[in-house]
């Protein structure tokens, strides 16, 4: 039997209107119990408009909000039990980090020796027991970061709605709280619905994603699958590298042909989605040969070196394929540091191959 999966809410056909403007249109959602559902787009997709709409501080202008088959579109925020946590970390400067965290229980008139206790839990579960008498001013980024997640869990939230709240980090520190928020998740088991615009971010930190453009959400799946398997090239290219070749024809099996020069037959699986196609690869699913492969079943297209540039660890080889449109198509490979293509002019040959299985035909 399989699992039974718990919708804890739902939104259905949310749509949100600034005059003319359509920010949001017919989304519908489902978060799922315990799940962390993170939202990705680019900048003004309707990724924070969505969260400020579950959170209660902005009314759809169609559409409504379930939670366990209620209606709660006219909730107010304070009655929806949702926890929140943002970009800025919005401390109290004056208290100290228990303060802080305790002032939510405060507010909803937890006696003290309970509050006593569920704080000083909170603040060992993001590791700042040994910090719990500082003052904001005294902490990292990160560390404020984490008093700002304490203190909205400490009232045990149903979900925990996070907006971009890494974005204000450097690279190291950012690096550090994702590892402590996968650990924070597990640990308290309550759902988080998280938004960045960060590909890397979701890939690593997300049971499910749900990629918005232009106010449509226009994929959710689990993180390997939207990798694996976009819907377009639009999903496709944001989330992570993608070499993409214009086709010339397509034949029913999947058997395409590229280009006018040479015309390399190649194959490829459908992804679906109608209209004109292209086909895309990862690139790490291409291998750079320096004399022409072995013949086998895998697809081989032939260009020259354009650029290198040397990342240390592996090297990134810009090569000019001789299929693709007219002009050719521009291909970015990774390669360890010591491949024999490193010694190579600018005109000699290259070979690039690939399993047909990894290559997609997407919507263009
Ligand atoms: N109060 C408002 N009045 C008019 N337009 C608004 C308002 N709030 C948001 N918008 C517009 O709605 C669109 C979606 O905004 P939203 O903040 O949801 O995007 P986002 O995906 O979260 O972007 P970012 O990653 O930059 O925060 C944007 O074009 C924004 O300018």
């Amino acid at each position: 039997m399989g699992t039974l999966i718990k919708n804890q809410l739902c939104a259905e056909g949310i749509a949100k209107r600034y005059g003319s403007f359509v920010a949001l249109d017919d989304v519908s959602i489902s978060v799922r119990a315990g799940e962390f559902l993170t939202l990705l787009g680019p900048s003004g997709s309707g990724k924070t408009t969505l969260l400020m709409i579950l959170a209660g501080f902005v009314d759809p202008s169609a559409g409504r909000l379930l939670e366990d088959g209620v209606d709660i579109t006219r909730r107010p925020p304070e009655k929806r039990n949702f926890g929140m946590v943002f970009q800025g970390y919005a401390l109290f400067p004056h208290m100290s980090v228990f303060d802080n965290v305790a002032f939510a229980l405060r507010v909803r008139k937890v006696d003290a020796s309970a509050r006593r206790e569920r704080v000083t839990r909170i603040l060992d579960v993001v590791g700042l027991g040994a910090h719990s008498h500082k003052r904001p001013h005294q902490l990292s980024g990160g560390q404020q970061q984490r008093v700002a997640i304490a203190r909205a869990l400490v009232f045990e939230p149903e979900l925990l709605l996070l907006d971009e709240p890494l974005s204000a980090l450097d690279k190291n520190m950012r690096e550090q709280l994702q590892v402590e928020l996968r650990r924070i998740h597990r640990q308290v088991g309550t759902t988080f619905m998280f938004v960045t615009h960060d590909q890397e971010e979701a890939l690593a930190l997300s049971t499910r994603i749900a990629i918005f453009d232009k106010g449509e959400l226009v994929q959710i799946d689990t993180p390997e699958q939207i990798y694996a398997c976009p819907v377009n090239r639009f999903v496709g290219e944001f989330l992570g590298k993608m070499n993409v070749f214009a086709l010339d024809s397509q034949r029913e099996d999947g058997e395409i042909t590229l280009g006018n020069c040479g015309a390399a037959v190649l194959r490829a699986k459908s992804c679906g989605g109608c209209g004109p196609k292209v086909l895309a690869v990862r690139p790490e699913h291409m291998k750079l040969h320096v004399r022409p492969p072995i013949p086998s079943t895998d697809n081989v297209v032939m260009g020259t070196i354009v650029e290198r540039m040397f990342h240390g660890s592996r090297t990134t080889f810009s090569i000019r394929t001789s299929v693709g449109n007219s002009t050719g198509c521009n291909v970015l490979i990774d390669a360890p540091p010591d491949h024999p293509a490193r010694t190579l002019g600018s005109t000699a040959p290259v070979w690039l191959s690939w399993c047909p299985s990894n290559s997609i035909l997407l919507a263009a």
